[in-house]
């Protein structure tokens, strides 16, 4: 478990030094497993304290999460950090996880998680149900001009032709409000879901690829575990940590030294000589901190930048003493988010559910239901309220209703009760309210996303060693963002490797 601390005098100066800009899970997992390699690191955070949208609360009894209340170990990058962390015995299963409900005319319905149970199920018309089934047959083309510039069709248009608009109402809007909280119309399908995008391509029909590349891969497990080293099979689905999911952050945290991990040090500029004489300290990194507004630098080999895009704008960078100008870099458009904690006796919720949580497809406005959706956190973790409470984690914002995440709490109160009221008979007001506000909740990757992938692309093909990770690429989730930056790190090393042996020919020269 974790790592032997060691001290920068212990370290002969031939150690290379990486700066990691962001103590977000991304940053905080690349200095991990740079640090394991014996790499010197420093991370810089602009914010008084690290994990970014990892952000747990403790208050009388009660437990909470502001941002990410759960993850998935689908990364085998996850897997290993959480092995190599000791943080198995922190984990914590969610009860009835499988059970998620999503409104219809009202009320919350359970959504069906098999066939058989979406025969029987009343969250879809029977036109509907025959639509899913019938897909392998029935599903249209990609109209020419979307097939030409395949970056422009978006999750709506794309599972409209393949399942109908029923299916997009009530299946997908609610799930993507649920995972970004983002609307059909706005996001990518090449973006948000790369995989299905590239199954359309291959197959056409998503059912049937769906189909064939499961065969596949059950014939190539078959076929080729001998001798391979093997997972262990682990409750799948989604967990947290005992403390909620700043438990993470805090144990990556624990690995680095005092000195290595610089809070309220936002970085404003960074510049890269190149100087073949030298073996190390190609890049400047200088940082203000918030008592001391004179920047000072630090001499770094490589750069893992994870601060959000809007933030890498604002920074100067230099390349041998001239200006990079970084107007490639495109305007990122951010979600506003409001996370709503409230409290309820449970004698006073008189139709609470078990399960995950309830989302709000957007047509469910017209029945005056204004959240995106709740989780029933305390039903998932009984350690987050005593044990006649029900703590609700409820979801106000994103692109359907930006101005609403920043509304008066007062008004939160009188939207979240109103809805738990008509969603779980929630009666009177919550005992206890808290939100928290995420101005930029998440990038949306966004019908142009593109572009940003291609900036990134630029500013890494144009800056040796500068490499870009985290939640602007390859998706939004904690497990993603772990992997993203676990890679960063991966390249990092490659990277030094290779300049060391170039430097060595160099002065042998
Ligand atoms: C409300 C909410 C709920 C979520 N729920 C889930 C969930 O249930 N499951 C899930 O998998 N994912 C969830 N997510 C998504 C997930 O939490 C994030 O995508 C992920 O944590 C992002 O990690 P990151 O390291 O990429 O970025 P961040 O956490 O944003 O970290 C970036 C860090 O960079 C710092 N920074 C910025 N500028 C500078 C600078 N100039 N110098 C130094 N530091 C700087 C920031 O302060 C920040 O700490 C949720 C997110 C939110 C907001
Ligand atoms: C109602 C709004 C939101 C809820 N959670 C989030 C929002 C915006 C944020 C969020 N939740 C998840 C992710 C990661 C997404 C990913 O790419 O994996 C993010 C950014 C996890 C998640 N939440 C739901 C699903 C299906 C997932 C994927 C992982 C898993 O299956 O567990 C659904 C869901 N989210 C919310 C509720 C109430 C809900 C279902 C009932 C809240």
């Amino acid at each position: 478990m974790g790592m032997a601390s060691s001290t920068k005098q212990d370290k002969p100066s031939s150690v290379k030094r990486v700066a990691v800009i962001g103590a977000g899970v991304s940053g905080l997992a690349a200095a991990y497993k740079l640090k394991s390699c014996g790499f010197d690191v420093t991370v810089f955070e602009a914010e008084g304290r690290a994990g970014g949208k990892l952000r747990s609360i403790s208050h009388n009894g009660l437990i909470w999460d502001e941002g990410a209340n759960s993850m998935t170990e689908s990364e085998v990058e996850v897997q290993d950090l959480l092995d190599n962390l000791g943080l198995r015995d922190k984990q914590q299963y969610p009860i009835s996880q499988s059970k998620r409900y999503v409104v219809r005319n009202g009320q919350p319905v359970l959504i069906p998680t098999n066939p058989i149970a979406l025969i029987t199920s009343n969250i879809l018309s029977t036109q509907s149900k025959f639509q899913i089934f019938l897909e392998p047959f029935m599903w249209k083309k990609r109209n020419s001009k979307i097939a030409d510039d395949q970056t422009q069709e978006s999750v709506g248009g794309f599972f409209q032709r393949h399942f109908g608009k029923e299916v997009v109402d009530y299946l997908i809007d609610p799930f993507l409000g649920g995972t970004s909280a983002a609307d059909p119309e706005s996001l990518s399908m090449q973006h948000s879901f790369p995989e299905l995008w590239t199954l359309e391509n291959r197959f056409g029909s998503v059912v049937g690829g769906l189909i064939q590349s499961k065969l596949f891969s059950k014939k190539d497990k078959s076929g080729g575990t001998k001798g391979s080293v093997e997972k262990k099979k682990r409750p799948r689905g989604s967990f947290s940590f005992q403390g909620g999911m700043q438990t993470l952050a805090d144990t990556l945290c624990k690995e680095l030294d005092k000195d290595e991990l610089k809070l309220s040090s936002k970085i404003l500029s960074l510049s890269y000589d190149h100087n073949v004489k030298s073996l190390t300290g190609n890049w400047t990194v200088s940082s203000a901190t918030n008592s001391d507004k004179n920047s000072h630098g630090l001499s770094v080999d490589a750069v893992i930048m994870t601060a959000p895009l809007c933030n890498v704008k604002e920074m100067e960078i230099t390349k041998r003493g001239t200006l990079f100008p970084l107007n490639f870099l495109p305007e990122v458009t951010y979600l506003p988010l409001t996370v709503v904690i409230t409290t309820f006796k449970k004698e006073n919720v008189k139709k609470p559910l078990e399960g995950f949580g309830v989302l709000v497809p957007s047509v469910e406005q017209k029945n005056g239901l204004k959240t995106l959706g709740t989780l029933f956190s305390s039903m998932l973790f009984p350690d987050r309220a005593p044990n006649d409470l029900h703590l609700y984690t409820t979801f106000v914002g994103g692109t359907r209703n930006k101005e609403l995440a920043y509304a008066s709490t007062d008004e939160l109160k009188q939207v979240v009760s109103a809805d738990l009221k008509q969603l779980l008979g929630a009666e009177g007001e919550p005992d206890f309210i808290n939100r928290f506000t995420w101005k930029k909740a998440f990038p949306l990757y966004g019908r142009n996303y593109h572009l940003v992938m291609e900036a990134i692309e630029t500013m890494e093909k144009n800056l040796p060693g500068f490499f870009y990770a985290g939640n602007h690429k390859g998706g939004l989730s904690v497990g993603k963002a772990i992997a993203s930056g676990c890679k960063a790190a991966d390249l990092v090393i490659s990277y030094l490797d290779t300049s060391s042996d170039q430097n060595r020919t160099d002065m042998e020269k």
